[in-house]
């Protein structure tokens, strides 16, 4: 950490004694403008930052803090496709993906635009045949169904995408996404297809995970073994940047949809990783979703710091995890067609900022990023808002909501009522006072009133950002997206750590290898800890399966 964003924070910390004794109740009596002045409109869509523990004194040092950290020397550094992913030397353009603008961006050099349309028009042309029929099964039989086969960021964006997106599917096929290595996944999914009508996507950036390769194989044998071998050709695209890995699987190159080493796993749905969404909703709605995500980029990239929606909310992000110490921040759309955002802004922010050293090598002073979680609404409210609303940990919160619903809009008024009804009692909360005379007035005798207050008691003062959109159209979802994308940037940047490498995953890819042949029945579990060793002598003992990988 540099001195100037050390002393950055340090003023922050000084600043926080100031909300001492201070309810948000008291700043929004204080300000009947608070809302005008702690909220921000980029077209339709609305963030409002009001209700936190916040003054524009607060914004003004947070701006301090990003400029400290020079956020925007490194944002202009991503932008000119310099390798600020400097521990695997590469750039980070998934800008470029939807750089609809066709400015030339460049890495290493070299404009990427070029390479950029030329897979996208194939993207655009495989989707559209594969929709209209025109490209078919081997027998034939139009696709009816697509079955995305990937995992992590070659699972989670397009298949929250794609379900984000449902209501633009029109005729096009239905899509499956198979992640996980447990054969139940693939089983379960390929019970209810016909070979015939199915069209697999291999979906890995590296071409090489094993939980892709082995459902891909599981796939490839399934559709052997009903329509024999020359059939694969015609029911397997793959979407990579290892081109000469998807011909050694049999997959003809006029299926291989390429992509670049700049392009980090949990950015890809923006890449040829995002063709499931493609063949979903077809070609315009897609490249709509591309032109969201590239609108976002040019207000990140233009917008002054305290005008800036990522910005802000990076900025309220270190707020909370680095001077308050809230360790987790939930994400809770009012929305079922966002029921996957949160999974998959949880592989965003986690992977990203889950760093424990800084740029320089050095262990990080502060905490790094939190813990993301959450579930669509109302569906939270009967599960876990409890705890958010009393519970002894504060948790900061995203509520998105749409003006406008594509279905049944006389159901929308409550789901609307619901999430402002929510911000608004985190922000006020319930004082035993106010609990006791709503019980005295319902008629409650005054011991047992005093007795029950205590526990309908709400602190209140809890910090919520809610974000509304007219409608969650292919171009809002990527503006969306893209929103939280640069957010997780803003945080990294002031915490000075390389938020796009992800050596942590490394880890539990190497220790499975170690321990497959002991799980395997071929070598001795004996050399490893008592835990492990006796937890596959139990599995052993119980059924699991020896010496299958061979
Ligand atoms: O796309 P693949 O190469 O198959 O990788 C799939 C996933 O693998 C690892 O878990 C990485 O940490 C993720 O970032 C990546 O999305």
């Amino acid at each position: 950490m540099t001195d100037a964003v050390a002393e950055a924070l340090a003023r922050l910390e000084a600043h926080r004694a100031t909300f001492d004794g201070v309810h948000m109740r008291d700043l929004f009596k204080a300000d009947k403008d608070r809302f005008a002045r702690f909220s921000l409109k980029v077209d339709d869509l609305l963030i409002d930052y009001s209700k936190h523990r916040a003054t524009r004194e607060t914004f003004d040092l947070l701006a301090d803090l990003a400029r400290a950290a020079d956020v925007e020397g490194l944002r202009a550094r991503m932008f000119a496709g310099e390798p600020i992913n400097f521990t695997e030397h590469r750039s980070v353009l998934h800008v470029a993906l939807r750089n609809r603008s066709n400015r030339p961006i460049y890495s290493a050099g070299k404009d990427v635009m070029p390479e950029v349309n030329e897979v996208l028009a194939r993207m655009r042309a495989f989707a559209e045949g594969v929709r209209s029929g025109a490209i078919a099964g081997a027998t034939g039989k139009r696709i009816t169904d697509v079955v995305n086969i990937g995992i992590g960021g070659s699972d989670l964006g397009p298949a929250m995408v794609t379900l984000a997106l449902a209501p633009y599917r029109g005729d096009g096929p239905a899509v499956h996404y198979v992640s996980n290595v447990d054969g139940a996944h693939i089983h379960d999914t390929l019970a209810t297809l016909d070979p015939e009508t199915t069209l697999f996507l291999v979906a890995s950036k590296t071409f090489t995970t094993l939980e892709t390769m082995t459902n891909a194989g599981t796939a490839r044998a399934w559709v052997v073994d009903k329509l024999g071998d020359a059939a694969v050709g015609s029911h397997f695209a793959a979407l990579s940047t290892n081109l000469t890995k998807i011909a050694a699987f049999g997959i003809p190159e006029d299926r291989a949809f390429g992509f670049w080493d700049w392009v980090g796993g949990r950015y890809s749905v923006w890449s040829a990783i995002g063709l499931s969404v493609e063949l979903a909703v077809g070609a315009d709605n897609f490249e709509a979703f591309l032109a969201g995500g590239h609108a976002m980029d040019e207000h990140f990239r233009t917008a002054p710091l305290l005008e800036n929606l990522p910005v802000i909310q990076g900025l309220l992000g270190v707020w909370y995890r680095n001077v308050w110490g809230f360790p987790t921040k939930a994400i809770l759309p009012y929305d079922q067609h966002l029921s996957r955002f949160a999974a998959h802004l949880q592989q965003l922010d986690m992977e990203s900022n889950g760093k424990r050293v800084t740029r320089d090598g050095t262990p990080a002073k502060t905490a790094t990023g939190p813990v993301v979680w959450g579930e669509p609404g109302t569906n939270g409210q009967h599960a876990f808002y409890q705890l958010i609303h009393q519970g002894t940990d504060v948790i900061p919160a995203d509520f998105l909501i749409a003006a406008e619903p594509h279905q049944l809009p006389h159901q929308h008024g409550y789901l609307v009522a619901n999430c402002l009804a929510q911000t608004k009692a985190l922000m006020e909360g319930r004082t035993l006072e106010e609990a006791t005379a709503q019980l005295l007035a319902a008629g409650m005798a005054p011991d047992e009133a005093a007795r029950l207050a205590p526990h309908k008691v709400f602190p209140g003062n809890r910090p919520t950002t809610t974000i509304a959109y007219a409608k969650l159209d292919p171009f809002t979802v990527g503006r969306l997206l893209a929103l939280y994308e640069h957010t997780v940037f803003v945080e990294g940047a002031i915490w000075g750590i390389n938020s796009f490498d992800q050596w942590g995953v490394e880890l539990g890819k190497e220790l499975a290898l170690s321990l497959q042949p002991v799980i395997d029945g071929k070598a001795d579990p004996a050399t490893f800890d008592s835990s492990t060793a006796g937890l596959v002598a139990h599995l052993h003992a119980n059924g699991s399966v020896v010496g299958y990988n061979t």
